[in-house]
């Protein structure tokens, strides 16, 4: 009889899988616009028994009935087991896991209203990207202010939801910080991983929350400036250049918030920060497009960064952050500068050392 030889395989670490006792293996997405349904779609996919909260009782139906969600996701199909409904409770109800997948702004409501129907035990993961306007609170910090004892996880990375609906290759990180006895392989992170995972969608597990929710909320900002970089013709190289500075801008203030910056290097800062912030598929670029243009810039659709443009600075401001790429952007979507004034003072500023940390300013010869 052959002998079965194990020692190619004596790379590979044991897995916890066993541990984790297969995740969750029943999900509640709330909020059914465009990523909350192509998240459902992956839970599904992933053989999860998955409810979908819609605030309007129309799109519910319209889900169930149809299996797509024309609006937010055209004519993608989606996987006919999800459950569609706008009675939270019901959405909740038996729910090992709660995602929930609403704008930023709308956060702290969705959360403090879907708590007292949620299993105690149950993590809830964010998958928002944004800073609360006022609080400068991370969407982890006021979900924790909002439903207080439950555990809180973020999931973010380069992730179009459409592509992500269609079923395409996509991979996005989780994060968690550990409780008590937990490592990373046993955290409510690997847990969710485990749970999202798919053949297509592959889930990263990170242990450090802040570095992971601050590269989703600063990168939708940067997305705005290479877009009016894009609409006003200034061609490949700024756009590399404002996506390089954009992602200093990222590892100083998520270092100065208690993040790694290697976490700034991973798909929830460098990953999303490429994706956003160079494609017209992006409603954060596609916004800066139109601005950069000299168009009417707001489509209605959903743009992260014009309110982060100003919780992202004030944030920065109060810690002592220089993020002047993300001021630019303040400054020509609330403050009305125009974009080649804005642009013009970003370029003249006084020199600076790269990296941040050869701390230099010398005055530009035509700063005016
Ligand atoms: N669309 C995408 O490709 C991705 C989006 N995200 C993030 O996910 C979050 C949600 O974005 P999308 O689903 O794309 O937006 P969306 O505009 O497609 O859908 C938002 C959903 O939230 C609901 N909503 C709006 N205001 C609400 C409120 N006050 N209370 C409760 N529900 C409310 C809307 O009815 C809609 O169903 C954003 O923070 C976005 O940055 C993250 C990764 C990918
Ligand atoms: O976050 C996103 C992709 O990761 C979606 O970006 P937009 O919100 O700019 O469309």
């Amino acid at each position: 009889m052959d002998v079965i030889d194990l020692s190619a395989h004596a790379h590979q670490r044991p897995s916890p899988t066993a541990e984790l006792a297969g995740g969750y293996g029943r999900i509640a997405v709330i909020g059914a616009g465009a990523w909350g349904a192509a998240l459902a779609a992956v839970a599904a996919r992933a053989g999860r028994s998955v409810t979908l909260w819609a605030r309007r009782p129309e799109l519910a139906a319209e889900i169930n009935a149809t299996h797509r969600n024309a609006r937010y996701l055209g004519d993608a199909a989606l996987p006919p087991q999800i459950r569609a409904t706008a009675d939270l409770r019901e959405a909740l109800a038996g729910a090992q896991a709660a995602l929930v997948v609403v704008p930023s702004h709308a956060l702290r409501e969705t959360v403090a209203s879907l708590a007292p129907h949620l299993a105690p035990g149950a993590p809830i993961a964010l998958a928002a990207k944004g800073v609360e306007q006022g609080s400068g609170l991370l969407m982890s910090e006021v979900a924790a202010q909002a439903a207080p004892g439950f555990r809180i996880a973020a999931l973010s990375g380069p992730s179009f939801a459409d592509e992500v609906a269609r079923d395409l290759p996509t991979a996005v990180v989780i994060a968690s910080s550990c409780a008590g006895d937990e490592t990373p392989e046993t955290s409510i992170a690997a847990r969710l991983a485990l749970s999202m995972s798919t053949p297509t969608f592959r889930c990263y597990v990170s242990d450090d929350l802040m570095g992971v929710e601050i590269g989703g909320a600063v990168k939708n900002v940067i997305a705005i400036a290479t877009g009016m970089a894009e609409g006003a013709g200034f061609g490949h190289n700024a756009r590399a250049a404002l996506i390089t500075r954009g992602l200093d801008e990222i590892k100083s203030l998520a270092h100065a918030l208690g993040g790694r910056r290697e976490t700034v290097t991973g798909l929830s800062g460098m990953g999303d920060l490429s994706l956003t912030a160079s494609d017209a598929k992006s409603r954060n670029f596609a916004y800066g497009l139109r601005l950069g243009r000299g168009e009417k810039a707001d489509s209605g659709a959903l743009v992260e960064g014009v309110r982060n443009a100003v919780s992202v600075t004030e944030l920065a401001r109060a810690r002592g952050v220089e993020m002047p790429i993300c001021e630019a952007v303040r400054s020509v979507v609330h403050d009305g500068e125009a974009f080649r004034e804005a642009f013009h003072r970003l370029w003249t500023r006084p020199l600076e050392g790269e990296p941040r940390a050869l701390d230099l300013a010398i005055a530009h010869p035509a700063a005016s």
